[in-house]
C-alpha cells in the first residue's frame, strides 16, 4: 500500500499552538480556548470569563482531552478565586462537567488546594488567588515536560518493540498538542518517531461520532508533516488483516489501580485486534492520569453522550445536552442511540503504559503502583 507523502520536510517545524491559556484583559480575567469544534476548518479562540463559561465548553468538547481537561480544571478554579468566588463550588462544577477524565478532577482539586493552603497561612483572597494561579500554572508547564518525557519513552519503547524499519502506527482519538501542555501523549511519540525518521504512517481512526481523529489528529498530522491516512473506524479490522499496522498508540482518560484503560470508545475493539493479530497495543498517559482510587476497569464512570451526536450529523459541532437540534438526521426520525464516550480496554491486552516516570510493562517488569510512588501527579482523590 502506497504511503501518503509527506506534507513538510521533517526538521521544519510550525509554530505551537496556542490552545489554552491565561489572560487578563480590561474586563477581568479569562481562559482562553482554541475552540476545537471549529476545527480544522477554522481556528477560533472561546473566552470564558467565568467558570459556567468553561463548564460549557468542557461539556461541548471546545476543549477535551484528559491532560488539557486537567489544566482547564486548574484554571477554572485560577479564575473562580480570582473573581472571589466560591472555589469549593468551582471544584464541583467542573469536575461534574465530564465524569471519565481523571485528570479534570486532579487539576481542580490541586489548585483548589494551593488556594486553600495560602487562606491558612494568613493570604488574604487576592494572594490566595495568586497562588492558585501559580499552581494552574505551574500544573501546566508539568503537563509540557511529562509531555517530552513521554514521548522519549514511547519512542524509545517502540524502538524495542519494532527493531526492523521505519513504523506504521495506529492511533485513535487525538493525543497531539490539542490535549495537552505540550506535544501530547500518543500523538507526542508518533511525531518524534517521525522527527527521528523512524514513522512510515499514521494511521488515523476517524473515530465516530465527534471525529476527533479526522477533524483533530488529522489537522495535527498535517501540520507537522507527517505521512498520515484516515481511516473509518470499521475499517481497521480489515487495515490489521492486511498485516499494514506494527502497533497501536492510544491515550487515555483514566487508568484503573489494575492497569484497565479507559479511553475513547473504539480503543478497546483495537486492542482486541492487536492481540489477535500479534500487534503490540500501547497506552501513552502521564501519572496523573492513573486513578488509584479507581480499583479496576468495572468502576469506572463511563460518560453517555447525547443521542443526537449518533442520530444527527451535528459536524462540527456537537449539540449540548437539552438544546436545540440543528444537525441533519443521519438515522431513522425517533431512533435511540447508544453512544459512551469512551470505553474500558482489560490489562490483559495492554502491552505497555508509557508514562513520563517510565514505562510499565511485563517487559520492563515495572508495575503501575512502583511509577506512581515516583511521581507527584498521582490524583488526590
Ligand atoms: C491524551 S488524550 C487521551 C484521551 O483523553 C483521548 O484519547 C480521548 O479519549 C479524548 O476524548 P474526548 O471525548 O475527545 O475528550
Amino acid at each position: 500500500m502506497a504511503d501518503q507523502d509527506a506534507r513538510s520536510p521533517v526538521g521544519i517545524e510550525p509554530p505551537a499552538l496556542s490552545v489554552l491559556r491565561w489572560d487578563e484583559p480590561p474586563g477581568g480575567p479569562a481562559v482562553v480556548l482554541l475552540d476545537q469544534t471549529r476545527l480544522p476548518s477554522q481556528e477560533v479562540e472561546l473566552v470564558c470569563g467565568d467558570v459556567p463559561a468553561l463548564v460549557g465548553a468542557i461539556r461541548t468538547l471546545a476543549v477535551r482531552g484528559a491532560p488539557l481537561l486537567g489544566i482547564a480544571g486548574g484554571y477554572g478554579v485560577a479564575l473562580a478565586a480570582a473573581r472571589g468566588e466560591d472555589v469549593g463550588r468551582a471544584v464541583e462544577l467542573l469536575e461534574g462537567a465530564r465524569p471519565t477524565a481523571v485528570n479534570l478532577g486532579y487539576g481542580a482539586r490541586r489548585v483548589a488546594e494551593a488556594y486553600r493552603s495560602a487562606e491558612a497561612k494568613g493570604a488574604d483572597r487576592e494572594r490566595a488567588a495568586g497562588a492558585a494561579l501559580a499552581e494552574a500554572r505551574a500544573l501546566h508547564r508539568e503537563d509540557a515536560a511529562a509531555s517530552a518525557r513521554m514521548a522519549r519513552h514511547g519512542s524509545q519503547l517502540l524502538a524495542e518493540l519494532l527493531p526492523e524499519g521505519a513504523h506504521r502506527l495506529l492511533t485513535h482519538c487525538n493525543t497531539g498538542a490539542l490535549v495537552s501542555g505540550g506535544e501530547g501523549t500518543a500523538f507526542a511519540v508518533a511525531l518524534r518517531a517521525h522527527r527521528e525518521g523512524r514513522l512510515r504512517q499514521l494511521w488515523v481512526d476517524e473515530t465516530r461520532p465527534l471525529l476527533q481523529g479526522a477533524r483533530l489528529t488529522a489537522y495535527e498530522a498535517a501540520r507537522n508533516g507527517l505521512p498520515y491516512r484516515v481511516l473509518t473506524d470499521s475499517a481497521a479490522g480489515s487495515l490489521f488483516a492486511a498485516g499494514e499496522v506494527d502497533a497501536v498508540l492510544i491515550g487515555a482518560d483514566r487508568i484503573a489501580a489494575d492497569g484497565s484503560v479507559a479511553n475513547k470508545v473504539g480503543s478497546y475493539p483495537l486492542a482486541v485486534l492487536a492481540k489477535y493479530h500479534h500487534v503490540p497495543f500501547v497506552v501513552v498517559a502521564p501519572t496523573s492520569t492513573v486513578d488509584p482510587g479507581t480499583p479496576d476497569g468495572a468502576a469506572v464512570v463511563v460518560e453517555q453522550r447525547s443521542a443526537s451526536e449518533v442520530t444527527e450529523f451535528t459536524f462540527p459541532r456537537p449539540v449540548p445536552a437539552g438544546a436545540e437540534k440543528d444537525g441533519e438526521a443521519s438515522a431513522a426520525v425517533g431512533a435511540q442511540a447508544y453512544n459512551p464516550a469512551f470505553d474500558i480496554t482489560p490489562p490483559e491486552l495492554v502491552t505497555a503504559i508509557v508514562t513520563e516516570e517510565g514505562v510499565v510493562s511485563p517487559v520492563t517488569g515495572v508495575g503501575l503502583a512502583e511509577l506512581c510512588a515516583r511521581s507527584s501527579q498521582v490524583t488526590i482523590s
